[in-house]
């Protein structure tokens, strides 16, 4: 029986999916909201060197491969910088498909589907024998697309992928009620470490801060460089108990960090004003509710959060 969502399920569906996805050569793998991979057929897990009863989270395959030189071709000789940009992109919106190449040689086309909880589908396959000459065309538009979507600087989200994650996730609250906590984040006294220690430091102080602030998110999570060093939160799903403890913990991370390996004994705050997405508001409508906030956690002493 058809119908406008597919062909309805069979009462074995579940068991003869898996039962073809054991055969075939595309690359299946199943990931939890916490990123954590719940399934990988043998395909993927040939390619990627992986042991198939050792729970990993994407993050670690992605060292793995690294490492060892198989799966993924990544290219970088920073793979903790790589990881943080790649995350930027990753889970950000329902659907996303790029091709990538592996250390075999082979190019593979990849898909990922997320639903509204996090759970994410990715579904690889084998392109190496199709539209090779179009090959480069096709890695530029990624290029651009990766440069459009990243903060050169931070490696995390731009100003407008983590707006269109915004606009995103306030849909999602229109159309099924799914919460969602928005923070604006804002180094304290920015305009000091710069002037104190140079813009160099400066620039490495956003960077170490941002790659803080990824190391406490979760794969769904929105983190963008909206301004200089003003960033903006989303947190999917999130309560606003959830969210307050989300940041109280960046806080303290950020105020326990030493960002600047030359100068051990320099520590730095930042302010966080939040809000829960109010559906009745715009985007724009619903950041200026939590600039204000910002403002009024600023006006306060800054090293706080203030709700709207
Ligand atoms: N190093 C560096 N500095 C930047 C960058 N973007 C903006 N800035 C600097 O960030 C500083 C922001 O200063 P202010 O807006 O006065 O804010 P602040 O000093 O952090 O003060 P409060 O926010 O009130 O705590 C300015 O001096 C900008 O020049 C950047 O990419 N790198």
């Amino acid at each position: 029986m058809a119908d406008s969502k597919g062909i309805a399920v069979s009462s074995y569906f579940a068991e003869d999916l898996a039962r073809l996805y054991e055969q075939s050569p595309l690359h299946v793998v199943l990931y939890d909201p916490q990123d954590m991979v719940r399934y990988a057929n043998p395909s993927h897990c040939i390619d990627f060197a992986m042991a198939r009863d050792v729970p990993i989270s994407w993050s670690d395959m992605m060292r793995h491969s690294f490492a060892n030189k198989v799966g993924a071709a990544i290219q970088t000789d920073d793979i903790e910088a790589w990881l943080i940009s790649a995350k930027a992109r990753r889970g950000k919106l329902p659907f996303r498909c790029f091709e990538t190449d592996l250390r075999n040689g082979r190019w593979m086309y990849i898909t990922e589907t997320m639903d509204e909880q996090g759970w994410m589908l990715s579904v690889g396959f084998d392109i190496t024998a199709l539209r090779t000459n179009d090959r480069s065309l096709r890695q530029a538009r990624d290029g651009a697309l990766r440069a459009a979507q990243v903060d050169t600087l931070t490696g995390v989200s731009s100003r407008a992928h983590v707006l269109e994650q915004l606009d995103l996730r306030l849909n999602q609250l229109r159309s099924n009620q799914q919460p969602c906590g928005l923070v604006l984040l804002d180094l304290d006294y920015f305009k000091k470490i710069n002037d104190t220690y140079g813009h160099n430091a400066g620039d490495e102080v956003l960077q170490r801060f941002a790659r803080l602030v990824v190391s406490s998110l979760g794969r769904n999570d929105g983190f963008g460089r909206i301004g200089g060093e003003e960033f903006l939160l989303l947190f999917p799903q999130a309560t606003p108990a959830e969210t307050e403890a989300k940041v109280q913990a960046i806080l303290e991370l950020v105020r326990e960090s030493s960002p600047l390996p030359e100068v051990p004994r320099f520590h730095h705050t930042c302010s966080a004003g939040l809000t829960m997405l109010d559906p009745a508001l715009s985007s724009i409508e619903n950041m200026r509710n939590a600039d204000r906030a910002l403002y009024a956690a600023k006006g306060a002493g800054r090293d706080r959060l203030m709700w709207a």
